[in-house]
């Protein structure tokens, strides 16, 4: 009976190694079938540890997480080289900006995660199962892209938090994921929290992927990603009048930063 279970599995995933090699499409899926698999299934064992650990939705429990999915780029051949990593090492909060272009990004992000650092997320990642309930657990600050007054109440908020709770916020501030090898224009929401705290930005590059990721293609392989954490930016004495400033500032910055980790020449 034993037997006959293991001739059944060892031909499952003979049949699937023999579409893995035939079909692209087949194997994109099931690498990015596995990687949701993974969030899911290593959510639902963390939920309880950080319940008994920490008790309750705080951001200590981004420790115990960043634990468990700095293990996950093994499964896919994923190597990380961060440079600067000194640079997070600032007096108190900080809001941290970094570039976000596929799901594959919660890999890079819990690879240099500072301690007492949040996330800001879309309030649909809530919803999400399992995740929805590490990520609610790990203290991530949940906004509501379709209600700009909403996501701007919250961001207020935070900027107000952040001092008292002494915690470091990351913002993705291209809003979306955009896996192009460039970057989408900035929304402003990190850079007004950072002027209102007066507290300094902390740019965080992340080469391209598309060498070894882009779903249009069905490509989905092993790979290099370098990662550079940028000097802090200063906000102290600035008002809402240079947001637009310090953004187009950011944004330059981490353009060429990007160019130049990513072997393609700046425009
Ligand atoms: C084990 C398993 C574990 C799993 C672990 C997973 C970890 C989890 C990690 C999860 C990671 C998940 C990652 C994700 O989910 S990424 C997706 C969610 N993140 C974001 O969207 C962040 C970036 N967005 C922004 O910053 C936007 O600006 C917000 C959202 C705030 C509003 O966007 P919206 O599109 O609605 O409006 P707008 O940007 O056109 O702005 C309109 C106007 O308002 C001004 N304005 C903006 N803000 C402020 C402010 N605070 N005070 C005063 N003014 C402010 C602004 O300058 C503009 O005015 P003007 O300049 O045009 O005159
Ligand atoms: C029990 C039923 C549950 C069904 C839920 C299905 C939804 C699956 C969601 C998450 C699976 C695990 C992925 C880990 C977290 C990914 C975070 C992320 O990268 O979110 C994207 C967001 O930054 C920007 O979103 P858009 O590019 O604007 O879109």
């Amino acid at each position: 009976m034993e037997l006959g279970w293991l001739l059944w599995g060892a031909a499952v995933l003979l049949l699937l190694h023999v579409l893995m090699e035939l079909s692209p499409a087949v194997n994109f899926a099931l690498r990015i079938g596995f990687y949701y698999l993974l969030f899911f299934v290593c959510s639902a064992f963390t939920v309880p540890v950080c319940l008994l650990v920490n008790g309750g939705r705080t951001v200590k429990n981004m420790r115990i997480i960043k634990t468990v999915v700095k293990t996950f780029k093994y499964f896919f051949g994923l190597r990380f080289e961060v440079k600067g990593r000194e640079n997070f090492e600032v007096e108190g909060p900080a809001i941290i900006v970094s570039n976000h272009q596929s799901i594959l990004d919660m890999m890079g992000l819990m690879e240099v995660l500072p301690d007492d650092c949040v996330q800001v997320a879309k309030k649909e990642l809530m919803y999400a199962g399992t995740v929805g309930l590490i990520i609610y657990l790990g203290g991530v600050i949940f906004i509501n892209r379709k209600s700009t007054s909403s996501a701007k109440m919250v961001m207020a908020e935070v900027a107000k938090t952040m001092a008292t709770d002494n915690v470091k916020v990351w913002v993705y501030p291209e809003g979306t994921r955009n896996c192009t090898g460039d970057l989408l224009p900035f929304k402003k929401g990190a850079f007004h929290i950072a002027v209102q705290a007066q507290v300094p930005v902390i740019p965080v590059v992340y080469s391209s992927f598309t060498t070894f990721y882009n779903p249009k293609k069905n490509l989905f392989t092993s790979g290099k990603i370098k990662v550079e954490v940028l000097p802090p930016i200063e906000t102290k004495g600035l008002t809402s009048d240079d947001v637009s400033d310090l953004t187009d500032r950011c944004y330059r910055t981490m353009r060429e930063t990007l160019f130049r980790l990513s072997g393609r020449p700046g425009e």
